[in-house]
């Protein structure tokens, strides 16, 4: 066989391989993978020029390229077989039919594709030309079915040529490799490669700074005779390619998401494993995943290389990923059924015989007590036919199974929990069979719908895998992470929430395993990598959880405008941060619009009053029918405290450095002083109460002089006893009055004429907002429904403690919502 080898200029130069796992996120350095396209991606020129762009975008040099045949090509192949197996009358006629067919379908695609190469297209369509020529010379000589192979190997020889010919025209030097020149077959029956042979083949045939296509599918045995490598051949080709080449991937582009949790075609709730445990993974191959397939899996075992399943037409959607994963992977439980199985019995099935019968045969249960093997409908054929030949009597009867699936599921919880729920339903179960990783229960009737939904909602609804990253490591930031443990093994909403990324302005430590929350403060130094915000929206496109949260616990406007990415992705947000919501009135509105449409949450409790329900009690008043006319108070925890401990026997500029010691003012201290930190706050809880303004709608007077305002966080703690003689004077005004100095916040909405302003007022010491404890905040709340006796609400506003004790409400909030959330698959044809 000759190579089809065009010259060209590789422009690939970044990686991108868009996988998921550890491995891959955060590394610079070159992988290998191999990525298969199945047929279906490589059937029509538009399927194909998506393929191209993903070549284009994910391929390295370095990567292996295998390709199945192009569309329905091996199934009409197939069908030429049938044909002359069956020596039907029209025989001649068919055959005719579909042979030009195949070559009207491959000269179309080759015209397409290669639309102004003349003499590329020219010598692709005459080797097609000669090939089918091949195919007419056996079918006249009736050796068709003696080169069966040889025929079948055609539709992989074919795709494998297109595709080269169209990368090297689009500036990509490939190679074309007939996988016969290298996949060398020791068991042929088994499919087994002779691994050493055939590495050395391959790696002598490989060039460097070329991408290679290389069929899937076909091999030779040890005399040089095509073999085909069975259903699902290409897929076994990729893996096998990986483990010759030793890559750490393969890639199988396919036109299905992903893996389940249940045939998401019956079963609407059944959601996408983004990770599976290999061992997991090749249980369900043995079940009979109509994706994952056992023999594709087994090349992977001993290099721990991954498998990626993405949707060539949907590349930017993550898929599912089998591999070696951390325990929050390893949770994962999916339920499987099948109506294809045919139960075979016999009195013979013991012994010898039996132990012949499992070395040859993939038996989905074997049971000597019942005399009965268990096997998919597919081998059922070549099972019967061998049994005839031993001469040994059976009975066949069809079976189906029902069965729950996950890694060592049969040392868990869910052991007992299967078995009640089985007892308590209508399948009417022969057998239980239990293996490390999968609850099986086999019946002689067939499993209806509905019990597969029942079992999966009882085992899966109620398992939402959350990732939560925390942005900013600082004063808040740290003591929310130092009580996320605890927290976390206390509270039942939060028992499948994992701490999965910390970032700060610079650095990101992330791990998809999940991070030692106890440690991740003191470690995070030692194991965070260099990461902006561009690099988190990126990570966050790729994360392998159900639902993710960002927590973003930093002051920064910069980071709040990257909402609309977060969102974009999918990721719902809990904001300390005050800036987003204080954004200009018609982006805040886009934004929230965003998040609706995205259906992602959004809870920023935490921005007025620390952890006090301020906002959930304004919004529960405005959504009950209370309207709005009044809300006043004391909004800053640090103007509080301030002004609480001022009596004149400690500077104004000491008070202030106290209150930034305590952890108690925005990080820069001037943004409490400043007013700005309580107009925010009455902006947030304006706009909840539905009026329509912006900051610059609210009066603000500032205690900060001109002086200070542009100066460096530093000098100005520095140089803030110069605000010390000023608020001396104001202390000894007031205090001749008998009133205090309080820093008030005040919306007022009468007969339809708001306003609303923040600033020093002195109070008379009998004032409500007089008496506070150091730090407190007080809302007083009137509506048309309270009107003298006005509610109010007060405690403490600000401080570590407090503020990360509302993120974790919000947190433990947002988790109740996301764990009873019910996301149907959509399935093009069947429910969209
Ligand atoms: N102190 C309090 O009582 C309360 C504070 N808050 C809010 O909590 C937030 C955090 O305050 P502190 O912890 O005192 O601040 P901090 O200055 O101590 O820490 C801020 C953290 O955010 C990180 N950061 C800054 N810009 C970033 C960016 N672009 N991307 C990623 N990380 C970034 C910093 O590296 C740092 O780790 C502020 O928005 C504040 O208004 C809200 C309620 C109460
Ligand atoms: N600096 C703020 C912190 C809470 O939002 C305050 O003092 O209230």
């Amino acid at each position: 066989m000759s190579h089809t080898s065009v010259v060209g200029d590789s422009a690939k130069a970044v990686v991108d391989t868009g996988l998921l796992s550890n491995r891959i996120l955060g590394s610079a350095t070159t992988r290998k993978t191999v990525h298969k396209f199945g047929g279906s991606s490589l059937g029509t020129v538009q399927s194909l020029e998506t393929v191209l762009s993903i070549i284009d975008q994910r391929v390295n040099d370095d990567d292996l390229i295998v390709v199945s045949a192009n569309g329905k090509t091996t199934d009409k192949l197939v069908e030429i077989i049938g044909l002359v197996t069956q020596c039907q009358d029209t025989e001649d006629e068919a055959f005719t039919h579909l042979l030009l067919l195949i070559q009207a379908e491959h000269k179309a695609l080759i015209q397409q594709l290669l639309d102004g190469d003349i003499e590329c297209q020219q010598s692709l369509v005459e080797s097609l030309n000669a090939d089918i020529r091949q195919i007419q010379q056996w079918y006249l000589q009736q050796s068709l079915l003696e080169n069966r192979n040889d025929l079948l190997a055609f539709g992989e020889l074919w795709s494998s040529r297109l595709l080269t010919a169209v990368l090297n025209q689009r500036g990509r030097r490939t190679v074309a490799i007939d996988t016969r020149e290298c996949f060398v077959l020791s068991c042929p029956v088994k499919t087994t490669l002779n691994r050493q042979r055939s590495a050395d083949l391959l790696l002598g045939i490989l060039e460097s700074k070329r991408l290679h296509v290389l069929t899937g599918f076909i091999a030779v045995d040890e005399q040089g005779v095509t073999q085909t490598l069975g259903r699902n051949g290409s897929d076994y080709s990729a893996t096998l390619a990986a483990e010759l080449i030793d890559a750490n991937d393969v890639c199988l582009w396919t036109d299905v998401d992903g893996i389940y949790s249940a045939d998401p075609r019956i079963v609407p709730s059944a959601k996408k494993l983004q990770r599976i445990e290999a061992s997991v993974a090749r249980e369900l191959g043995r079940l009979g995943n109509p994706v994952l397939h056992a023999k594709t899996l087994s090349p992977l075992k001993e290099k721990n290389i991954h498998l990626h399943i993405n949707n060539t037409f949907y590349p930017q959607q993550v898929g599912s990923e089998v591999g070696q994963f951390g325990e929050i992977a390893r949770q994962e439980v999916s339920i499987t059924h099948s109506n294809q199985l045919i139960g075979f019995q016999s009195k013979r099935f013991n012994g010898k015989l039996l132990e012949q019968l499992q070395q040859t045969f993939s038996f989905i249960d074997v049971d000597e007590t019942l005399q009965q093997v268990i096997i998919s409908a597919e081998q059922a054929y070549e099972l019967r036919y061998h049994l005839q030949e031993l001469c040994v009597d059976f009975q066949t009867h069809s079976m189906s199974l029902l069965a729950a699936v996950g890694f060592a599921i049969r040392d868990s919880q869910w052991h007992r929990e299967f078995v009640a729920n089985i007892e308590n339903s209508p399948y009417p179960t022969q057998k239980i069979s239990v293996n490390e990783h999968s609850l099986v229960a086999f019946s002689k009737s067939d499993c209806q719908i509905e019990w597969v939904n029942k079992l999966h909602n009882r085992f899966t609804r109620k398992h939402r895998n959350i990732g939560v990253i925390v942005a900013g490591t600082g004063n808040i930031g740290e003591t929310f992470l130092a009580n996320f443990l605890s927290q976390q093994q206390s509270r039942q909403e939060l028992s499948q929430v994992h701490l999965i990324g910390v970032v700060n302005s610079t650095q990101a430590w992330f791990d998809v395993d999940g991070l030692p929350a106890d440690k991740v403060v003191a470690e995070f130094s030692q194991h965070a990598k260099p990461c902006d915000i561009n690099g988190l929206v990126d990570w966050l496109q790729r994360h392998p959880f159900d639902e993710v949260i960002l927590v973003d616990i930093t002051p920064s406007e910069t980071f709040a405008q990257s909402y609309q990415q977060f969102f974009a992705a999918g990721v719902h947000l809990i904001s300390a941060n005050k800036c987003a919501n204080t954004f200009a009135q018609h982006a805040l509105q886009d934004l929230q619009n965003r998040a609706n449409k995205l259906d992602c949450q959004w809870l920023s409790n935490t921005t007025v009053g620390a952890a006090l329900p301020v906002n959930y009690a304004l919004k529960d008043l405005c959504d009950s029918g209370h309207q709005i006319e009044e809300i006043s108070g004391i909004f800053s925890g640090t103007l509080s405290w301030l002004f609480s401990n001022f009596d004149g026997a400690k500077s104004f500029s000491q008070l202030i450095k106290d209150a930034l010691a305590l952890g108690l003012t925005e990080p820069d201290p001037r943004d409490d002083l400043s007013g700005l930190d309580v107009q925010r706050k009455l902006l947030i809880l304006a706009r909840l109460a539905g009026f329509e303004l912006n900051l610059e709608d609210i009066t603000c007077h500032s205690l900060v002089p001109e002086s200070l305002v542009g100066l460096s966080k530093q000098d100005f703690l520095d140089q803030s006893h110069l605000l010390d003689t000023d608020f001396n004077n104001q202390l000894l005004a007031a205090q001749q009055n008998d009133a205090c100095l309080r820093y008030v916040a005040k919306l007022a909405y009468v007969d339809g004429n708001l306003t609303a302003r923040v600033g020093i007022e002195a109070l008379d010491n009998k004032h409500a907002f007089a008496s506070l404890n150091p730090c407190d905040n007080i809302f007083l709340i009137k509506t048309n429904w309270y009107q003298e006796n006005p509610l109010i609400i007060q405690g403490p506003g600000a401080g570590r403690e407090v503020t990360a004790a509302g993120l974790h409400s919000d947190l433990v909030h947002l988790c109740r919502q996301l764990n009873s959330k019910h996301q149907d698959v959509d399935i093009k044809g069947i429910n969209s």
